[in-house]
């Protein structure tokens, strides 16, 4: 039985993992953090980390950008294998909670998307850019996300720059907003409009053709296989730090 601490327990991601593990037979929830404290469920929800007096294998945090590094700090140093799924964490926050997992002996995972879809979108947009170095990015959410580009758009234009073996031909970054931002020298554009769950596409251009790769979550129910697959598996990993779920796949 792997025990698990559910960071932002009262989130709409939160609650549908509380829901998971509570159908899950090899997985226990045995505390939760939020704002609030609450004791509605059957296990208790702490709203500060100094109030915290339960422990487990693996802490998940899916908060906000600027309480999941904190968090972690929390967690890393008191015993949890910790998985992030919250987005909008920089490459400095990414390094520094590594180096506090290993001056911990734990592993800390961080997971822009848990979408199998997604991930493979990610994994098929590295092999496009390859061969077809001009792509733009372009993401839906729903209209109560606050950060912007998300996780999963970032960790696209990243895997884009890395793969590229040429330069893009089309123009480069101006100022002109409706350029979207550029992360890494790919473009990226973000919508939040209601009716909405998590979508992404990557298009690309090449002279006379174009390629298109895209993915749609429907419902949060579409990251709780990932979700699983991390907590079963973080505790093995090889490094103190890893990023994305391609390694378990
Ligand atoms: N990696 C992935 O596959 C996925 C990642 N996400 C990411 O997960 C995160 C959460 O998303 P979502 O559930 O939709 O957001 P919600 O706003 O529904 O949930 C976030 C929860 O965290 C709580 N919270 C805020 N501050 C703290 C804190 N300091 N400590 C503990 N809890 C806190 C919020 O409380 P209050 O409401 O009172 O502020 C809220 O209950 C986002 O960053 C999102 O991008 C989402 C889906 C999939
Ligand atoms: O906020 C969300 O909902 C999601 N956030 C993650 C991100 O920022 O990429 C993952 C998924 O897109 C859902």
């Amino acid at each position: 039985m792997t025990t698990v601490f559910v960071s932002g327990a009262s989130g709409k991601m939160g609650r549908k993992v509380v829901h998971m593990l509570q159908a899950t037979d090899d997985l226990r929830v045995v505390g939760g953090l939020d704002r609030a404290a609450s004791d509605a469920e059957d296990f208790p929800i702490f709203g500060d980390t100094a109030d915290i007096n339960v422990t487990a294998d693996v802490w998940v945090d899916f908060t906000i950008p600027t309480a999941a590094r904190k968090n972690a700090e929390y967690s890393l140093a008191h015993g949890f294998d910790t998985i992030i799924g919250t987005s909008g964490m920089s490459n400095d926050d990414f390094a520094a909670l590594g180096k506090i997992a290993a001056d911990n002996g734990r592993k800390v995972m961080i997971v822009p998307n848990f979408g199998i879809s997604a991930v493979l979108m990610m994994q098929f947009a590295a092999k496009a850019a390859k061969y077809m170095p001009d792509a733009e990015v372009v993401e839906i959410h729903h209209s109560d996300k606050i950060d912007a580009p998300s996780g999963t758009a970032r960790a696209t234009a990243q895997a884009i720059s890395k793969a590229r073996q040429a330069k893009p031909v089309a123009p480069k970054q101006t100022d002109a907003p409706a350029r979207g931002e550029w992360i890494d020298d790919v473009p990226v554009h973000a919508l939040r409009l209601p009716g909405y769950v998590a979508q992404e596409e990557v298009i690309f251009g090449a002279e006379g053709e174009s390629l298109s790769i895209s993915q749609i979550s429907y419902d949060r129910s579409s990251f709780m296989a990932g979700i699983r697959l991390a907590i079963r598996n973080v505790a093995d990993l090889p490094d103190a730090l890893t990023v994305g779920l391609d390694s378990l796949l």
